[in-house]
């Protein structure tokens, strides 16, 4: 892994973004019919994206599930559940593992990966490039970003419903330009505010968790700080306790209905919060985007806050 490549990798999204938009524009093959229920096998972001997606296809009824690769057990295997392994690189032990479970038989296997002949495309019926262009840092962040996409993508083929992908892509990819473009004005502040003995804790709502979660994973996997995630609601319950013992530092991703509960703690035990994307009463400090009202262009948008704050942090290191 290398810090100077993954701070290129992430300069370089707004253009991979504008690629893929192009290519959700050309016709797709169509997924497998009389899909009931789809099983999302994944590790790390892989199943952090998959989880929102998961999410929102429950929402919209169908039967949904982002399962650890590693689980020892998962649905069994049927012609009505569709199972999507999820693997950027496509070796991950745990995931190639799990699709095994299914490969060859009864159930439809769609493989997302951004590497086209590896082997969790083996087994597979169809296969989906991610379509971010290597990864030199070795870190998964664009692959993380497309992932989302084209879950976003199935969503809207299994269900009918949905928005103009490639409109949303576009709109992602402005968005995310303006906090690469404005980084000087914003990055200063947000590292003054999350640099502390005791790491970073990122907050989401549910709907948005995997935000949360990548970016801990960033500031773990690169500059290896403590960080974790916590969803807005659950916060009351859990991180909560974190905020009397430790100099306790977020980043919060605003829309939950529930973040006012957690800011009311945060106030009185004077903890720090850097906001993305919005604001929220008591906090030290905010980055704002273009489009970040939009809560699709913030779900495909705002880890890299975390992600700017993670290279810097790492080359400096
Ligand atoms: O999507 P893949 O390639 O299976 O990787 C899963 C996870 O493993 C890592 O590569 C780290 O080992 C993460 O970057 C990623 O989130």
């Amino acid at each position: 892994m290398n810090p100077e490549l993954f701070q290129a990798d992430l300069e370089a999204k707004p253009a991979a973004l504008t690629e893929l938009a192009a290519w959700l524009e050309k016709e797709r093959p169509p997924l497998p019919e009389s899909v009931r229920r789809v099983v999302f096998l994944g590790m790390g972001s892989s199943r952090y994206a998959a989880g929102v997606a998961a999410l929102r296809l429950r929402a919209r009824g169908f039967d949904a599930y982002a399962e650890y690769g590693s689980a020892a057990a998962t649905f069994p295997a049927g012609p009505e559940t569709l199972v999507v392994p999820i693997s950027a690189t496509g070796g991950s032990r745990e995931t190639l593992d799990a699709l095994a479970r299914y490969a060859g038989g009864p159930s439809p296997v769609v493989a997302l990966t951004n590497v086209p002949g590896s082997a969790i495309t083996e087994g597979a019926d169809q296969v989906v490039p991610m379509l971010a262009g290597e990864e030199r840092g070795g870190v998964a962040c664009r692959t993380f970003q497309h992932t989302l996409v084209h879950l976003l993508a199935m969503e809207s083929d299994l269900t009918g419903a949905g928005r103009d992908l490639p409109a949303l892509v576009r709109l992602a990819a402005e968005a995310t330009s303006d906090l690469l473009d404005r980084r000087d004005e914003w990055l200063p502040r947000a590292l003054e505010l999350l640099e502390g003995p005791h790491g970073v804790y990122a907050v989401a709502p549910a709907e948005r968790l995997s935000s949360a979660e990548q970016s801990a994973l960033m500031v773990r996997e690169g500059p290896r700080r403590p960080a974790d995630a916590c969803e807005s609601g659950d916060w009351s319950h859990v991180d909560v306790y974190l905020t009397k013992t430790l100099s306790y530092r977020a980043l919060l991703f605003p829309g939950s209905a529930y973040d006012a509960q957690a800011m009311d703690w945060i106030t009185q035990r004077g903890s720090t919060v850097l906001t993305v994307g919005g604001h929220v009463e008591g906090e030290r400090g905010s980055v704002r985007y273009r489009h970040d009202q939009d809560p699709d262009v913030a779900l495909l948008t705002e880890t890299l806050v975390a992600e700017l704050v993670a290279a810097h942090w790492w080359r400096a290191a």
